[in-house]
Order: structure tokens, then C-alpha cells, then sequence
């Protein structure tokens, strides 16, 4: 890393990307990159992205351009905030403009449709050389912002990096943790979007508190049997990636995921939560791609199962729960069973 202070570009300027870019702006030199000629401006001269942060205010300091080669030539530190189904798009954009051993942190929580890629293997494939990792938790971007305290933990294959970027983002109220499991936090991000869809499916039919907590915890354990066969290590499925993100996803009325649930549940169709919504809910697309990988490790994923079900193969969503009732509980721990 320069001797200087590092400089960071965040490649999206959504919610979340905005909001790391605020945290990181505390700390050192901050550069946001969105396509979106208003927010940029808006960032600029008010220090807000209300189109997605309505009007909390981002650190002053943190400075957006729409111009990619700007943003990303002169970084020491590259994060990726776009939805995942246009990552690769934006990282084969930027992969020439970028010194070869800039790590790449991936704030996305989900999979690439057709390759069930995660960000940090197309990194990889799209940006040989350069260290690849991941921040996850459970981190709703407009609490980060408004200075609610939240953890998060940072993945990177070298256990000195993590440490290194960990100081980038952390603030007194932002506590960011360290790990070598890239795998297992990317996994646990993104399976958690399809169960908090779940568990909105849930609450919009008023199925109650008991049957949130059970089909959290049971959504913990079908995650964690998908992340472990993967790659990913169990105890990461029980931190702030796992557990802690699928606690705050399931219960947040701020989670797009969850909302989706709630708003099929409610009867509408998935393009009317969409346009009400204008912002990514990753696990809708997940969901697929999670069926296809489970089925390549020969897990069965009942709660998953039942998602792709409805929103995939037009199963009614009141039939969901009832299938699930369906079948049998087992052992709790070493079972199959839901
Ligand atoms: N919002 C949160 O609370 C939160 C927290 C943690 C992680 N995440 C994850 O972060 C990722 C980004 O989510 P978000 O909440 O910021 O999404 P968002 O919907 O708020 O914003 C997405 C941003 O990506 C931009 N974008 C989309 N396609 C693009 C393209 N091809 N080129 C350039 N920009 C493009 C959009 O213009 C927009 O600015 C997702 O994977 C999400 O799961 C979100
Ligand atoms: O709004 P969601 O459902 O995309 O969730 C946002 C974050 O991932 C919560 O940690």
C-alpha cells in the first residue's frame, strides 16, 4: 500500500456503496464512482445521495465522479458496490485502468446467474493477480449511516491484509472484524437475501413470532450445511456474516429481501415490488442459483426449495408454509429436515 494515505474508490453509488464510501472518507482519501450524473452531483455539492439515502448526510470529504478511469487509476484500495449480476461487467471495465496489485473488496451479497460464481472468483478470473476479499454483516446501510452502532467482518486470504483494510472502514461506531474465510462470508451474505425472503413471506401472511424464530433458525442451519459443503467454514455461518446478518435481513423492515416476501405474501407480483421498490434485492435472483448448487452437493435445502417454488415455478405463496408443515421434523442438529 503507498506510503501516503491510501486512497479508496468504491465502484457504485447505491446505498451501500455510498455508505462505505462515507465510513472510509473518515479515514483516508475517498473516491465514489457512480454512473449516475445527479447522485455524483448531489454527493458533491450537498454531501447526500437522496435518491438513496434521502437526506442523511454523508462525510463531506467524500468526493464522486462518473469518470471510471479517474476514480479507480490513482487507487490503492478498489470496492465493488454494484448488484452482483453487473460486477463483472463493471470490473472487465475498470481492470485496465487499475495497478496490478490493488486489492479488490466485494460488498455484494450474491451470485453470478449461469456461472453460481461469487465476486471474489470473477475478481479472480477478470483481474488476475490482484488480492480479492469481502466486508459483510449485517449492515442496513441507512443505520450505518445514521450512526446507529453496527459490526461487519472483513474477509481477505491474507490475515495481515484484513487488518490492513480493517483500519480503512472502522470507525468507534462501525466495528469491523478480520477473518481468512473469504468463502464462508461471501456464501453467508448471499444465502441469507433468500431466507430473509422467506421470512417476509411469513410475517405478510401473520404467521407470527414463533414462526419467524423457528424458520430463522432453521434457515441458519440449511445455510451453513450449503456453506461448509462449499468451502466455507461452519463458525463464519455463526458470526456477523451468518447469523448476524440473517437476524438483521429477517427483522428489519428496511430489507429489501424481506419486503419482497412481505409484498408476495400481500399478493403482488414481483415486478410490482420491484418498481415500488427502485433498489436490488439480491436473493430473488439467488435463489436459483442456490437450487443449482445444492443439487451439485447433493444438499437438500427444503426452506430454499420452497422459495424457488414461488418465485420461480409460480407456486401460490400461501402453499408455502403448508409444504413445509408437510414434511416430518428430524434430528435437529445432523438432520436434513428443515
Ligand atoms: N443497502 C444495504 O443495506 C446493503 C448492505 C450490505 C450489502 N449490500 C449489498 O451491496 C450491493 C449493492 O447494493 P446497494 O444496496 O448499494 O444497491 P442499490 O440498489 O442501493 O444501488 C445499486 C447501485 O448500483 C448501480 N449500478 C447498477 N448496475 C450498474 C452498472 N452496470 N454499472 C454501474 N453501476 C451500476 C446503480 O446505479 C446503483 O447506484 C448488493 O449486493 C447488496 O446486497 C447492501
Ligand atoms: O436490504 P437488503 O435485504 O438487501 O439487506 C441489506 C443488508 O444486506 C443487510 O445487512
Amino acid at each position: 500500500m503507498a506510503s501516503r494515505n491510501p486512497r479508496v474508490t468504491v465502484l457504485g453509488g447505491g446505498s451501500w456503496g455510498t455508505t462505505i464510501g462515507s465510513l472510509a472518507a473518515r479515514n483516508t482519501e475517498t473516491v465514489l464512482w457512480a454512473r449516475n450524473e445527479e447522485t455524483v452531483t448531489d454527493i458533491n455539492e450537498r454531501s447526500r445521495n437522496s435518491r438513496y439515502l434521502q437526506d442523511i448526510p454523508v462525510t463531506k470529504t467524500l468526493r464522486a465522479t462518473t469518470d471510471l478511469e479517474e476514480a479507480v487509476a490513482e487507487a490503492d484500495v478498489l470496492v465493488l458496490g454494484v448488484p452482483s449480476q453487473h460486477s463483472r461487467g463493471v470490473l472487465e471495465q475498470v481492470t485496465k485502468h487499475v495497478r496490478p496489485w490493488v486489492p479488490v473488496v466485494s460488498l455484494v451479497k450474491g451470485l453470478e446467474q449461469g456461472s453460481s460464481k461469487r465476486m471474489t472468483a470473477i475478481v479472480e478470473e477478470v483481474m488476475p493477480g490482484h488480492p480479492a476479499g469481502v466486508l459483510a454483516g449485517p449492515n442496513i446501510a441507512r443505520e450505518v449511516l445514521q450512526g446507529y452502532a453496527a459490526a461487519a467482518t472483513i474477509a481477505m486470504p491474507e490475515h495481515r491484509q484484513a487488518e490492513m483494510l480493517q483500519e480503512l472502514f472502522r470507525t468507534n461506531l462501525f466495528r469491523v472484524y478480520t477473518t481468512t474465510d473469504v468463502t464462508g462470508v461471501e456464501y453467508a451474505g448471499s444465502l441469507k437475501n433468500v431466507y430473509a425472503i422467506a421470512v417476509g413471506v411469513g410475517d405478510g401472511l401473520e404467521a407470527g413470532d414463533n414462526t419467524r424464530a423457528m424458520v430463522i433458525t432453521r434457515a441458519l442451519r440449511e445455510m451453513t450445511r450449503l456453506g461448509v459443503s462449499l468451502g466455507g467454514d461452519a463458525m463464519t455461518f455463526n458470526g456477523l456474516a451468518g447469523m448476524g446478518d440473517l437476524i438483521a435481513t429477517c427483522t428489519s423492515p428496511f430489507s429489501r429481501n424481506r419486503t419482497v416476501g412481505v409484498g408476495l405474501a400481500q399478493g403482488k407480483s414481483l415486478d410490482q415490488i420491484a418498481a415500488e421498490m427502485n433498489q436490488v434485492a439480491e436473493g430473488v435472483k439467488t435463489v436459483a442459483t442456490v437450487m443449482k448448487l445444492a443439487a451439485e452437493q447433493g444438499i437438500d435445502l427444503p426452506i430454499a426449495r420452497e422459495m424457488d417454488a414461488v418465485l420461480n415455478h409460480g407456486q401460490p405463496v400461501k402453499e408455502t408454509y403448508r409444504g413445509l408443515l408437510r414434511q416430518a421434523p428430524g434430528h435437529e442438529v445432523h438432520g436434513d429436515e428443515w
